[in-house]
């Protein structure tokens, strides 16, 4: 259903910010059938055991959060609105929770949990054992920090909560209630999912078997239809095609090739989504041309 990313300073109050939004949904839904599962993912919760001292170091982070991404796509589900009550600080991590939601079409919200420098000292100092960040990692986490934005689409829309209010001002609870309840939901699209480029020959090795294949079919059709042996290229693999039991003229061959590589030039000029992409190698383009054909000619 949704996704809220909590984002803030290190001890800035994002636990206390999401139990807040986590108790607020709860009556919320209950008051509108309750159908909703309602889940607060910390670094310490659902088998996750990431420390304070993750973020000493970039090294010690990266796992961390890759733990931490594999958790979120393992949560978000459409009857979930899953909070995210971790740092998010770096901006590319939030746009990759923003694609993985986007993929499958929950909406996203991000919170700012704003804090004052001084004031996350003061309480990360109350803090005892492994609990608290060093000095050292507090300060370099307020260096490294990437302020969410509204003006980015992957941090819109975007609710500021300051750490003067005790609780929540009730019509910021109610915008982003609407947000996770009714905000748009957009399709993954050629901006969130990653594309495959076909290979520079792409189009040599489409123009070339297509021409052959098409030559193949005139010379050994006899108009009885049934399978016949297609070898494209001399490094292609032999194929066999169906053929319907009557002539095929050169114009419907000609027309067929032309509707197959006029969608196949598309593809290699906007590239494939990454979970579909297109073998170009000749096998791969005779084996796409020969189904095609087969479908064309039965009709
Ligand atoms: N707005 C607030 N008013 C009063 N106390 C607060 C407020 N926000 C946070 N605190 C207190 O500050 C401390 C740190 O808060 P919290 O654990 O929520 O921070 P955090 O950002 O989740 O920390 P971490 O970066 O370690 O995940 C807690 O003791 C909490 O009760």
């Amino acid at each position: 259903m949704a996704v809220v990313v909590c984002s803030g300073y290190p001890c800035s109050g994002k636990s206390f910010r999401s139990n807040q939004i986590k108790e607020f949904f709860q009556k919320r839904d209950i008051q509108s059938g309750g159908s909703k599962q309602i889940i607060v993912l910390s670094e310490n919760s659902h088998s996750l055991d990431i420390k304070r001292s993750a973020y000493d170091t970039s090294a010690a982070e990266k796992p961390a959060r890759a733990a931490l991404l594999t958790a979120i796509i393992r949560l978000i589900s459409p009857d979930t609105i899953l909070i995210v009550d971790a740092p998010n600080y770096i901006k590319g991590f939030r746009y990759q929770i923003y694609c993985a939601a986007r993929e499958v079409k929950v909406r996203v919200a991000t919170v700012y949990v704003l804090t004052s420098q001084e004031q996350c000292r003061e309480w990360n100092k109350l803090r005892e054992g492994d609990d608290r960040y060093s000095d050292e990692t507090l300060e370099n986490l307020f260096l490294r920090y990437e302020e969410p934005s509204s003006m980015v689409r992957w941090d819109s829309p975007l609710f500021t909560l300051l750490w003067s209010d005790e609780s929540i001002p009730q019509s910021t609870l109610d915008a982003l209630w609407d947000a996770v309840d009714k905000g748009k939901v957009s399709n993954p699209n050629s901006g969130t999912v990653a594309t495959v480029k076909a290979p520079t020959d792409a189009l040599a090795t489409l123009e070339k078997t297509t021409h052959s294949i098409m030559q193949q079919i005139m010379s050994s059709q006899d108009g009885f239809g049934g399978f016949i042996t297609l070898s494209p290229t001399p490094s292609s693999s032999p194929l066999k095609l169906m053929l319907p039991p009557r002539n095929i003229t050169l114009p419907e061959l000609s027309r067929l090739k032309r509707q197959f590589v006029t969608a196949q030039k598309k593809a290699i000029t906007l590239g494939t989504i990454e979970r579909g992409s297109l073998d170009w190698s000749e096998d791969g383009v005779c084996q796409r041309f020969v189904i095609f054909l087969e479908e064309q000619l039965q009709r």
